[in-house]
């Protein structure tokens, strides 16, 4: 838990000096009588369920890394961003277009690892509000635009963004809704409709991709719309994160294999009609969580639109059972080949965790690949 307690301590020194700070503990669940740390959660969780190896020292999957962030994306759609720059724009745009009067108090909320993130309490109701000091909006903006996209299904309960902006001091902020977490995780069909409900509802016409770039964990994702499904994931999902391992590790066997796979993966989608439907695209436990009435709430996504069962890609982290699935494929039936398109669907985020976290996760990316190639004849 070290790595995640000292990023907590780390907030408090930075509170904005405008208003007085009020430390509360984390509205969130808690697990096994610890205190939440979503991140060091699952790292305990997923290695001894599935990876049956060391854990890595960093606080995994907090994906804090050595690697670039987007520099920028392409800003097509700025509707959250705010223009005009004050000293304190989070607490004016409260009190102005929140409507809100007074600030009654600021508290940080723990969890995540990238952000710093604090609850603002009013006289108009409770504000969540996210933070980066080095970062520029066009994360924050990728992730307004993505959980407005979302929001607008009327599907499965996100928050709704209402701001995106520069902070004076460098760095950028995003303020939305801020949602009060039940004690349980949620009913496990209901999470499975209600996705397959976004999944059916989130259309575009504009193909596979999304109207920014965005960060999968902090790994830039394009979005670039492009026509095909396949040509879409073999280019801008495996081939990013294969031209990622090689560029950064030298990876020159992942890479080759990789792209033999790329070239070849066609007959694993025959028979069927792929349609762009809106993914959360990073949907493991950490961003799944239920309101104080049980609903399901996902959070913090990487929005494209894609084929949808390219959603299940975070599967090994998001604990879904048979209740999810029989829920899901009631309203998003299963397609022929479904089973034989998991792996692949995994592949783009091992793939991921290999670049963000190093060699643990090669050998998982490495035999899906083999596999594949195998049954392929490639
Ligand atoms: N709208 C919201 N209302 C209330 N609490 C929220 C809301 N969104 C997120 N949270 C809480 O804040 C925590 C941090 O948020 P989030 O995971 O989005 O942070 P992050 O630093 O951007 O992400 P990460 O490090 O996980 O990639 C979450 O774990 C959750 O407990």
């Amino acid at each position: 838990m070290e790595d995640c307690h000292r990023k907590e301590r780390g907030r408090d020194a930075n509170e904005s000096p405008a208003i007085k700070t009020t430390r509360v503990t984390d509205h969130r669940p808690q697990f096994s009588g610890l205190p939440f740390c979503k991140n060091r959660f699952f790292l305990n969780l997923i290695m001894v369920a599935h990876l049956g190896a060391i854990a890595p020292s960093s606080c995994f999957p907090c994906r804090l890394t050595r690697l670039p962030r987007l520099s920028s994306t392409k800003h097509k759609h700025r509707p959250f961003i705010m223009n005009a720059m004050s000293d304190d724009p989070i607490r004016e745009w409260i009190l102005s277009e929140g409507n809100a009067t007074k600030i009654t108090g600021i508290s940080p909320v723990g969890g995540g690892c990238i952000n710093r993130a604090n609850r603002y309490d009013t006289d108009a109701g409770s504000f969540f509000v996210k933070t980066n000091r080095s970062i520029g909006p066009s994360m924050f903006e990728g992730e307004a635009l993505g959980l407005n996209a979302m929001y607008k299904t009327n599907s499965i309960h996100v928050p709704k963004p209402f701001k995106v902006g520069s902070l004076p001091t460098g760095g950028s902020y995003i303020i939305m809704e801020f949602i009060e977490f039940g004690a349980s995780r949620g009913d496990q069909s209901v999470l499975g409709r209600k996705l397959a409900e976004m999944h059916r509802a989130g259309k575009t016409d504009k193909g596979f991709g999304f109207d920014v770039d965005n960060t999968i964990g902090s790994t830039p994702q394009i979005n670039t719309w492009t026509s095909d499904w396949i040509k879409f994931y073999g280019e801008h999902r495996l081939g990013f994160q294969l031209k990622l391992a090689q560029d950064q590790y030298g990876d020159r066997t992942i890479y080759e294999k990789g792209q033999r796979l790329v070239r070849s993966m066609g007959p694993l989608f025959d028979g069927i009609v792929i349609e762009p439907c809106l993914l959360h695209g990073d949907l493991w436990s950490g961003n799944i969580s239920a309101d104080k009435n049980g609903e399901p709430v996902i959070l913090d996504p990487a929005c494209y639109y894609g084929h949808n069962e390219a959603e299940f890609g975070m599967s090994w982290c998001a604990g879904f059972g048979g209740s999810f699935y029989s829920a899901y494929f009631e309203v998003m039936p299963k397609q022929p080949g479904f089973e034989k398109r998991t792996d692949l669907y995994l592949l783009y985020h091992y793939l991921n965790h290999y670049n963000l976290f190093g060699s643990g996760y090669r050998s998982s990316a490495m035999s899906i690949i083999d596999d594949y190639l195998r049954i392929l004849k490639a």
